[in-house]
């Protein structure tokens, strides 16, 4: 009945954390699952093929960059995104909301919907509930995301809650306008701020409204880890077990751990190949600013456990050597290192909680990434 369909399969002892498979129209997705971020229709960097070479399993790309370039129109005239940008597998969208509302004092909200100005050439546009689902719908994406707005941090009660009650609204409309639903999902998305009574509040209304999967938005918006995970800890609770749980924006190594320990399923986060971009790779000892000086004539991989084709191939000297000349090389080897290392992180969690074993493997980790528990 739904293009999108979860199977648990296994609850760790220790921790909670559980064990899925997330059928889609393009595919199955094992889960937890980290997905790369393609905004404009690419992984920045990354070619599909490399994509999955280094076991990417679904891309998540944005409905606001593709509207404003090249339009949702021609992307459909293309076929749909997966034709568009040769990416066979799943894709999830998300709806504009969070990426409108940060453009700050350029946006008007109002029941409609965002009046906003474009980041490219300030001409005026407005996206409202319907029209994410029609931007969607032409993308033709897996998963698709309800038109919400992701409170900011901090905001108070009254804010917050005002909010959450529009993004009822504003979800119900989505529900409304989804066209093509054998094909596309529509999840749903949670907020209510850092407040508790909040939280339970837009569970209960967003999960009245029967959907595939749900996500938990208003998180990772520079609040202190600790409150993240509190305000997680209180609100997975709330949600079904038997539908897929997508916590947006979340993605450095500790958050992915602490994340999947409190029921978490699916992840998204810019970090890996944002901070490739700029020189800084995750490796199994902590990060590696590998443009800086002492690694000049250091011969040595960028992480010695791993198996990724940077690492097999290249020296943190040359890949300095590449930082330090802009070369377009360094932001190619490094993001496809950073990307397998998340990868492969989320490969030994779902190893963990076969074994029901999460919570030493957070101990183990953390040890050697220098996280303190
Ligand atoms: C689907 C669009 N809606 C939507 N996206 C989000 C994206 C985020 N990205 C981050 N940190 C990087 N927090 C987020 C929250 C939301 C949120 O509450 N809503």
């Amino acid at each position: 009945m739904y293009a999108v369909r979860y199977e648990l399969i296994k609850t760790c002892k220790q921790s909670g954390a559980r064990l899925g498979r997330l059928h889609t129209p393009h595919g199955v997705i094992e889960t937890p699952i980290f997905m790369p971020v393609g905004t404009q229709a690419t992984v920045k960097a990354m070619t599909p093929e490399e994509l999955k070479e280094i076991g990417s399993q679904i891309i998540l790309s944005n409905t606001y960059h593709l509207y404003m370039r090249p339009g949702h129109d021609l992307v459909k005239e293309a076929g749909g995104l997966h034709k568009f940008m040769n990416w066979d597998k799943p894709i999830l969208t998300d709806s504009g909301g969070f990426q409108v509302f940060s453009l700050g004092p350029l946006r008007k909200i109002t029941e409609e919907g965002v009046n906003f100005r474009s980041h490219i050439d300030g001409s005026k546009h407005f996206i409202s509930p319907e029209k994410a689902m029609e931007i969607q719908n032409a993308l033709g994406s897996d998963i698709m995301m309800a038109f919400d707005e992701c409170a900011p941090y901090p905001a108070d009660r009254e804010y917050v809650k005002n909010s959450l009650e529009r993004t009822t609204r504003w979800l119900k409309r989505c529900k409304e306008a989804h066209k093509n639903t054998e094909n596309q999902a529509l999840f749903g998305i949670i907020q209510g701020g850092m407040y508790k009574d909040l939280r339970e509040q837009s569970a209960k209304e967003v999960l009245a409204v029967d959907l595939p999967g749900y996500a938990i938005g208003g998180l990772s918006v520079g609040e202190p880890k600790k409150l993240m995970y509190e305000v997680l800890e209180y609100t997975t609770p709330l949600m079904p077990v038997d539908k897929p749980r997508y916590l947006m924006g979340v993605g450095s190594p500790d958050d992915l751990i602490e994340g999947v320990i409190r029921g978490v399923d699916m992840f998204d986060c810019v970090l890996p190949t944002r901070i490739a971009r700029n020189g800084t790779a995750m490796t199994s000892e902590g990060k590696v600013v590998v443009r800086n000086a002492k690694y000049a004539r250091d011969f040595t991989p960028l992480d010695p456990e791993c198996d990724c084709y940077c690492c097999k191939n290249y020296t943190r000297a040359y890949i300095r050597h590449l930082v330090k000349a802009n070369e377009i090389l360094a932001s190619r080897l490094i993001s496809t290192h950073n990307l397998h290392f998340l990868l492969k992180l989320m490969e030994q969690v779902r190893q963990a909680i076969m074994e029901d074993r999460l919570l030493d493997f957070r101990a183990e980790f953390f040890q050697k990434y220098g996280y303190e528990l």
